[in-house]
């Protein structure tokens, strides 16, 4: 079956890999991104950015310092935002941006992922007639600026006050300590010159809670920070290096009334209030992001996993029988079973992130015409998504990193920056700890509705059916039967956690404990069950995708998909045996099938990370390379390190050199 990947001059242990391939990996690529017309197009979004001169890159950005990486990142993004803007639609600008920029961030990051979304379903028509055409013609630039210094979870208590003023109809926002200062917002520090504002409203000294407000920063002509504000850089991070997260306040700033964000609550000019029709309608900024994010952490642990993959398959060492070859590493049991599953994650995550951005755009339409009953399953999914993602992302690139041994450390493998970005994500729009807490608030009223038999949303449907015996292992050789059997101990697993725990919040609260404290007792079960109806919607998610997918590829994504199954339930082996729902035989027998996955994926491994579809100049990874020659591609990398401009440093010649002299006399 054809490879596409395969050239002429390539390492010939990747072409061999390649030739192996049982699957035509352009179907798979396009099933993946949607269509064939969908990868056709990433691939010439792709060629166009590395042939555009004003992409190139004299040295990599790996070795600039941050000021520079700054500078060059803001030049590209010019050139995409005017000269490529009307050469990709919308949503292929993640692409051109991954493609000319990289991962670290661009200048109108915050701009596009909160900014333009804010002002879009919070704006009211006045406001967004207005600002709206002048933020997407990037006539401004503007961010999302809501976490404080010394609070970003709790926003009930974040200390920015917007005052309505009545007799000017303005209102005045004021940062009333430092830990109010705004803290962490992308490209606040030095692009933005305006920003959404989440302060706390209040009228007649009454605190009506965050709402969000468009505040100029800076001045349009000149950039300089307008009067009473204070805004700046916050310093360098673990990564996202080229952006500019900063830090805000703001001096008893007024802005008038109707740059409050009023589509859905409103103050009228005698400063009445009204409410909106969902009281977290303002809180709608966060959901767009992680809705979307999901599907872009899938693609960094794609892009690990492909370094991995392809870097395993040629590189040889050490042996399997004596007397043998050197093998590639890739057919070591250990670097397969730390390999595989990610591949197979990453599928999940990509699929899950695909359904949950559409289950996104239903839930706007319903919102635009007054309805917002889809919103309360869209947090819960997007809160448990986002935090067993991003956590799931991060130890998978780092399992990846650890299987490229040495050059895995290195800055050329491209995974110390991919890591440090994706572990961004466990933090960023809600910690983990705290966003699967909201899950959980869902499904503790999921498990009530069940007990009361009300009809339940497709999400928590599990909630309200009654569990049979475990089939695994039990069903036969049918592989379609054993993947069912899994899904339905996954769906058991799920729902016993989730009534053990409503069970123990209710014990506590029995034994006289207030709603409040007794949930808290029981937070680590709590997120617990949330973890599992989440993993069960990413099997559910990639089943639906298996069950859909063309007869020419369905074979090798059962196989991906077993492996996949198998190897989730191998790692939460816990709570399946934990009510006897399963036995230790089951568990052995799970175990013995997801070995015998990783010798059935082993010959496609490498085509199934091709399929990703990822440049080379996106992957940005000398040990990921399409072609596979590394070796040579290392040395070149590493001449460019600007400690080997002279061949003696002068911090040698300046202390080392006088130091050994120094020594060296004394003898
Ligand atoms: C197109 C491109 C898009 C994305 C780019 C993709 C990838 C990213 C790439 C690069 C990075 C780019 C950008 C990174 C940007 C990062 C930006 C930020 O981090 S912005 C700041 C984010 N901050 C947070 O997320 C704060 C987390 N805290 C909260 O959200 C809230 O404080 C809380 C924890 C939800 C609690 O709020 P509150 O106290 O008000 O509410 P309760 O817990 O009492 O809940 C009451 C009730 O409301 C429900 N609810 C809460 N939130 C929501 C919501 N958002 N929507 C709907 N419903 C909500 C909650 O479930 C309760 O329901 P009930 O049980 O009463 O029925
Ligand atoms: C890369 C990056 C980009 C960001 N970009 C933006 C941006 O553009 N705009 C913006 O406004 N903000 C941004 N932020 C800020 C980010 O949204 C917050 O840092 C995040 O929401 C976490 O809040 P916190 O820092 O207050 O953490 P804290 O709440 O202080 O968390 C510290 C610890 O306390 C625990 N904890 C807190 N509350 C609870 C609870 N109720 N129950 C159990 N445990 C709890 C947490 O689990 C965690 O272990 C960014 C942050 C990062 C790292």
């Amino acid at each position: 079956m054809p490879n596409r990947c395969i050239r002429p001059g390539d390492n010939p242990d990747l072409t061999k890999e390649r030739e192996t391939c049982t699957f035509d990996t352009d179907e798979l690529a396009a099933n993946l991104y949607g269509s064939r017309r969908n990868l056709e197009r990433r691939r010439e979004i792709s060629q166009k950015v590395s042939a555009d001169p004003d992409f190139a890159d004299p040295i990599p950005h790996e070795f600039l310092s941050r000021e520079k990486a700054v500078d060059a990142t803001a030049k590209k993004s010019k050139v995409i935002f005017q000269k490529w803007k009307n050469l990709v639609k919308p949503e292929e600008m993640p692409h051109l941006v991954n493609e000319a920029v990289g991962i670290q961030g661009f200048p109108l990051a915050l701009h596009h992922a909160m900014f333009l979304p804010s002002l879009n379903s919070q704006a009211d028509d006045d406001l967004a007639a207005e600002i709206l055409p002048r933020a997407k013609a990037y006539e401004i630039i503007g961010t999302y600026a809501q976490t404080e210094m010394g609070h970003g979870t709790n926003l009930r208590e974040l200390e920015t006050t917007a005052t309505y003023d009545k007799t000017t109809q303005e209102f005045v926002i004021n940062t009333p300590t430092r830990k109010a200062m705004k803290w962490w917002p992308g490209n606040l520090g030095k692009m933005s010159n305006y920003a959404v504002v989440c302060c706390q409203l209040i009228i007649d000294g009454k605190n009506l809670g965050p709402h969000n407000f468009l505040v100029q920063l800076r001045c349009e002509k000149t950039h300089e920070p307008l009067p009473g504000i204070t805004v700046g850089d916050i310093g360098p991070k673990i990564a996202y290096n080229t952006t500019d997260n900063g830090f805000l306040a703001l001096d008893n700033v007024r802005i008038p009334r109707r740059q409050m964000l009023m589509k859905h609550a409103k103050v009228s000019p005698d400063g009445t209030y009204t409410p909106p029709i969902h009281a977290k309608l303002n809180y709608g900024a966060m959901v767009h992001v992680r809705a979307h994010m999901i599907y872009s952490h899938g693609h960094l642990l794609a892009r690990a996993a492909a370094v991995a993959t392809r870097y395993s398959a040629v590189r040889r060492q050490g042996r399997i029988e004596n007397g043998g070859p050197e093998v590639q590493i890739l057919d070591y049991q250990t670097q397969q079973h730390r390999i595989f599953p990610q591949i197979a994650r990453a599928y999940a995550i990509l699929f899950a992130g695909q359904e949950v951005r559409d289950q996104y755009a239903k839930t706007l339409e319903g919102i635009a015409n007054g309805q917002a009953d889809l919103l309360p399953d869209l947090h819960a999914l997007t809160s448990g998504l986002k935090s067993v993602v991003t956590f799931m992302g991060g130890l998978g690139i780092e399992q990846c990193r650890m299987s490229c041994g040495g050059h895995g450390y290195s800055d050329a493998s491209g995974l110390p920056k991919l890591y440090g970005v994706q572990i961004g994500g466990c933090t960023y729009e809600g910690e983990n700890m705290v966003m699967l807490q909201q899950t959980a608030r869902y499904l503790m009223k999921g498990v009530k509705w069940a007990e009361q038999g009300k009809s339940l949303s497709p999400s928590i449907a599990y909630l309200g059916k009654k569990s049979g015996k475990s089939l695994i292992g039990l069903k036969g050789g049918d592989i379609t039967r054993e993947h069912e059997a899994i899904l339905e101990t996954l769906e058991h697993t799920a729902r016993r956690l989730a009534i053990d725990a409503s069970q123990l919040w209710e014990k506590r609260i029995k034994g006289g404990e207030c709603k409040e404290r007794a949930w808290n007792g029981v937070t680590v079960e709590m997120n617990r069950a949330s973890r599992v109806y989440t993993r069960l919607f990413m099997a559910r998610s990639f089943h639906r995708r298996l069950l859909s997918s063309p007869s020419s590829i369905r074979s090798v994504l059962s196989d991906l998909f077993s492996l996949y199954l198998h190897y989730e339930c191998v790692d939460m082996a816990q709570h399946l045996l934990e009510d006897g729902h399963c036995n230790g035989g089951q568990i052995q027998y799970l175990k013995k099938r997801l070995y015998e996955d990783l010798t059935t994926l082993r010959p496609n491994a490498v085509s199934l990370v091709d399929s990703f579809e990822i440049s080379d100049r996106e992957l940005n990874s000398v040990l990921g390379r399409r072609d596979g020659n590394v070796y040579e591609a290392l040395f070149q990398w590493a001449k460019q390190s600007e400690l080997n401009y002279t061949d003696v440093l002068p911090a040698v010649k300046n202390y080392m050199m006088p130091m050994m002299e120094e020594n060296r006399s004394k003898l």
